[in-house]
């Protein structure tokens, strides 16, 4: 009989985990920002707010961001106007569409990332999923596993509630599911839809008019496992390390309320300030090993959060300009779609290496950072290693 000790021994992975592969996904709606406000306004009855209006649009500038799909349209909101108020309970109804649709675009994703990875979906172990809304039971990991026809022996596990951080701390998990269980191929789907935190306009609530100005509709996919199958698995990225950190007395930083409403949505406006001044002692116990400590010599997937987040976190870290360049395109051209905007922007960094003839997926660096935050205010930090581009 085999000693415990040799059992688990022979459950571990031999190499570190791996990204073997990436999926995005959006609704079908494309709203562009310059003409968002007339849709908002028109939609949720309040074109005789002038003031109001020209706020708004103000804010929408401000976010710089330029286009953002979306799972509502006109006609789902007078099917149900109730969405269209600032305060009338609408829980019901926000929920009867959650419920169906996250799955559904996570179901998008999804596939996406297994037809890249290459092997069959009979060989997923694990799904990881998380979204902010959705919440049922069984819940929208139960409804995915169906939709994509996984395996009945799978391992699910639900992550409902979390917004921006969990696209960083998905990996996290995967990381240690991978390495712990030889053979696992965790499937990590986020998928982000703003049905909860849609609603009509109000002077007095600056932070919901920023959630309506900033936020988009996405979901993503990765494929994480470890020692890759030669010929087979064409891994992306290596994951070296990965932590978590709460920035102390900060829990008003960023946050929202589950409400007969649906989500409210708070910030603190000096929330790229806090960022950045607890940015770098995350960075340097992630990199402890492999011993780096200039952050222009890694590449950075960087969660936006929004544009002057990521202003301070350069500035504080004196990061040459470009740096951010990615994650400011897809924030840009997507908006805050919450856990899966890391993602969106780590397809983008493979993609722009490849398509540059860079070396390596990391724009031909070998160390990354992907870095993510949230409520909390929580901060997550993945360190990556890029692998050679053929
Ligand atoms: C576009 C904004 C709204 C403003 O841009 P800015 O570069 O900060 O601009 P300014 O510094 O010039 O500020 C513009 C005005 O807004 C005011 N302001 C500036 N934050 C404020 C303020 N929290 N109050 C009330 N006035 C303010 C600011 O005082 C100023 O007022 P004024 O001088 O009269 O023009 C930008 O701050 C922004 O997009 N913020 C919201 C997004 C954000 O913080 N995202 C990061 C984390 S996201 C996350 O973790 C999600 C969690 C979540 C949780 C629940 C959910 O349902 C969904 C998601």
């Amino acid at each position: 009989m085999g000693s415990l000790q040799a059992m688990r021994r022979a459950k571990r992975a031999q190499s570190p985990a791996t990204i073997m592969a990436v999926g995005t996904a959006n609704p079908p709606n494309l709203y562009e920002q310059t003409s968002y406000p007339d849709f908002y306004f028109r939609v949720t009855n309040s074109d005789d707010k002038h003031e109001l209006k020209n706020k708004f649009r103000v804010i929408c500038e401000k976010t710089r961001v330029k286009r953002r799909y979306l799972h509502l349209t006109e006609e789902i909101l007078k099917q149900r106007p109730k969405l269209c108020s600032y305060m009338e309970p609408s829980f019901d109804d926000r929920q009867d569409i959650v419920v169906d649709e996250i799955p559904k675009l996570a179901k998008e994703a999804a596939q996406k990332a297994i037809k890249e990875w290459g092997r069959p979906k009979s060989e997923i172990t694990h799904l990881v999923f998380c979204s902010i809304s959705g919440i049922d039971m069984p819940g929208a990991d139960s409804r995915l596993a169906k939709l994509l026809g996984l395996p009945l022996s799978v391992n699910r596990l639900m992550l409902y509630s979390q917004a921006c951080t969990m696209g960083a701390r998905m990996l996290r998990i995967a990381k240690d599911l991978a390495e712990n269980n030889r053979g696992a191929r965790v499937l990590v789907v986020s998928c982000e839809i703003t049905v909860l935190s849609f609603r009509g306009p109000d002077a007095g609530d600056f932070e919901a008019l920023a959630c309506q100005a900033g936020f988009g509709d996405g979901a993503a996919a990765v494929v994480v496992g470890a020692d890759p199958l030669p010929g087979v698995e064409r891994p992306i990225y290596e994951i070296a390390a990965a932590m978590q950190e709460t920035v102390p007395e900060s829990e008003r930083a960023v946050g929202g309320h589950l409400r007969e409403i649906g989500w409210t949505f708070h910030f603190f406006n000096q929330l790229p300030k806090l960022i950045a001044e607890n940015i770098e002692s995350s960075l340097a116990r992630a990199f402890k090993p492999p011993s780096v400590t200039e952050w222009n010599d890694v590449f950075w997937v960087a969660h936006p959060g929004n544009w002057g987040i990521m202003d301070a976190i350069e500035t504080k870290l004196g990061l040459k300009q470009g740096k951010l360049a990615t994650a400011r395109h897809v924030f840009g051209e997507y908006g805050n779609m919450q856990s899966a905007t890391v993602y969106f922007v780590m397809d983008e960094v493979r993609k722009r290496s490849a398509a540059e003839g860079r070396a390596t997926t990391g724009e031909g660096l070998e160390w990354g950072v992907l870095f993510g935050f949230g409520p909390g205010l929580t901060i997550e930090t993945v360190v990556l290693r890029s692998l050679p581009i053929p």
